[in-house]
């Protein structure tokens, strides 16, 4: 695999390509199919790779969180290795979501850029909705 540097801008498409070298150099393009990947993501992992949590990637992200009730924004209280726990976590999830759009054919920045202004037509600034009656309760 070609080394990160972490130096290089990170877009959809380096992850892309990440996601795609990571999975022919193991041969897991075969395990890679959509109703796979989306399981990954979801629900309980069904790669024969390795792993035998029930829990998929969303989940493991939600655990982190479970039970410690609301938390404020930037987690100021948490511990640097909780917090980088959480990056992986989202990383995961990140990861999962930008390899299955590009196995099911979906460019996702194109999809999602187009999303955005669609959400843009269909709440429109100043119309009062329910994510905002939340909001004013935090
Ligand atoms: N068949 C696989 C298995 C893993 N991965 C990659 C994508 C994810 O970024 C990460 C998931 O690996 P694990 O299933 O080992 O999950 P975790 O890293 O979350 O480990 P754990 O469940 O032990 O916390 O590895 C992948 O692309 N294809």
């Amino acid at each position: 695999m070609t080394k990160v540097t972490g130096e290089e801008s990170v877009t959809l498409d380096l992850l892309k390509g990440k996601m795609a070298e990571f999975a022919k150099e193991r041969d897991w393009d075969q395990f890679h199919s959509p109703r796979n990947l989306l399981l990954a993501l979801v629900c309980s992992c069904f790669f024969p790779s390795f792993d035998d949590s029930q829990v998929g990637e969303v989940g493991e992200l939600s655990e982190i969180f479970q039970w410690k009730g609301e938390v404020p924004k930037g987690l100021p209280d948490w511990e640097e290795e909780e917090k980088v726990h959480l990056g992986e976590e989202l990383s995961d999830v990140l990861l999962y979501l930008v390899r299955l759009s590009d196995i099911c054919g979906i460019d996702l920045g194109k999809a999602a850029l187009r999303k955005v202004g669609l959400n843009a037509i269909k709440y429109p600034v100043g119309i009062k909705d329910s994510s905002k009656e939340i909001q004013q309760h935090q």
